[in-house]
């Protein structure tokens, strides 16, 4: 386990920070350690005046004491990743958790130059940024399923889960990819509105059909799509064994199944839950990405780092 000494250079960063979080009136703090450190005294150099620290770092094992200090533990599970890739995670699981509004202010102190040398502050606006995925985020998956309708699908599925339908929250799951597999674990929950449907008519690549796909996530059962993005049967039971699978306390009937198929075959669930609106990736069993409700769609970018444009407004 590493150790990040509170060395005076740690102290004095950790002070300004602090006082940068009193002065704007930002939300939290947020501390991006490389490895463990001494958490009574890092609550005690940041100024009391500052409620929400929260501290990240990459292992569970490395925060342990800290939620005892007052101080909220985020693991990251992200060791050896560029740090903005560890910052934008850390943002998104502190959401995630319910540690921050998905509309706030943040000042982050961190290793931005050097690895286990605290040496930046940046002041963070919660916004648009966040609902940047990275291609990257899904290209990790290593997937047999092209990345192309894996995004529509996770487009879709998102908006399913910020606009839910005619007032009321929906819930759903697709399993996409390994086909022929997934539906020998599936039965019919009711009658499939796509039966007869020519294929084209059953192309998520069209807007017509979404449209389509959003009224019937509205009955129970799954969708099952093929790797090229076309939707071979809805409304499916999905009847796998979940024997062997840890998933997060609090997950239904509806997400064990999508993490049971995706453990036995090669396809991917994904998983909109009507209680929260929250997506979640599935593959061989585990949840390997949670996008978050948002006010709008997902935006798409490329994992290079652009300097943010130069800000017009004046404020
Ligand atoms: N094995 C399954 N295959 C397909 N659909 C399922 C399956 N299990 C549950 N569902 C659907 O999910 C709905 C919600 O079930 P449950 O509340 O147990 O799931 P959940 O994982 O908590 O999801 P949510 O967060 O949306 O409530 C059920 O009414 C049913 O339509």
């Amino acid at each position: 386990m590493v150790t990040q000494r509170l060395t005076k250079q740690f102290n004095t960063m950790l002070e300004t920070a602090g006082g940068l979080v009193l002065m704007t009136g930002a939300d939290a703090l947020l501390v991006l350690l490389d490895g463990s450190t001494d958490w009574q005294k890092l609550r005690q150099t940041i100024p009391e005046g500052v409620k929400q620290v929260i501290v990240a770092a990459d292992l569970l094992e490395d925060l342990e004491g800290a939620e005892s200090e007052g101080l909220l533990p985020l693991p990251l599970n992200k060791e050896k990743s560029p740090l903005l890739e560890r910052l934008q995670h850390a943002l998104l699981e502190a959401i995630a958790d319910g540690f921050l509004r998905s509309n706030c202010d943040v000042i982050a102190v961190y290793s931005g130059f050097e690895f286990g040398k605290i040496d930046s502050i940046s002041h963070i606006r919660l916004d648009d940024r966040l609902r940047r995925l990275t291609s990257r985020d899904l290209q990790r998956l290593e997937s047999s399923v092209p990345l192309k309708s894996l995004k529509t699908v996770i487009d879709l599925a998102s908006q399913i889960g910020r606009e839910g339908r005619e007032g009321k929250k929906v819930g759903t799951m697709f399993v996409i990819g390994d086909t022929r597999k997934v539906l020998s674990h599936c039965k019919d929950s009711g009658f499939d509105p796509l039966k007869g449907y020519k294929r084209e008519s059953r192309n998520l690549a069209d807007a017509k059909v979404r449209e389509d796909i959003k009224e019937i996530a509205q009955m129970d059962g799954a969708f099952v799509v093929s790797p090229d993005g076309f939707v071979e049967k809805s409304r499916q039971i999905v009847e796998v064994s979940h024997a062997d699978l840890t998933l997060s306390k609090g997950l239904g009937s509806r997400h064990w199944a999508a993490a049971g198929i995706s453990q036995l075959t090669k396809a991917i669930g994904i998983v909109v839950s009507q209680s929260t609106g929250t997506v979640r990736l599935f593959q061989n069993g585990e949840t390997v990405l949670r996008i978050e409700p948002m006010e709008h769609a997902v935006k798409w970018q490329e994992f290079n780092y652009d300097p943010p444009a130069a800000d017009t407004e004046t404020n």
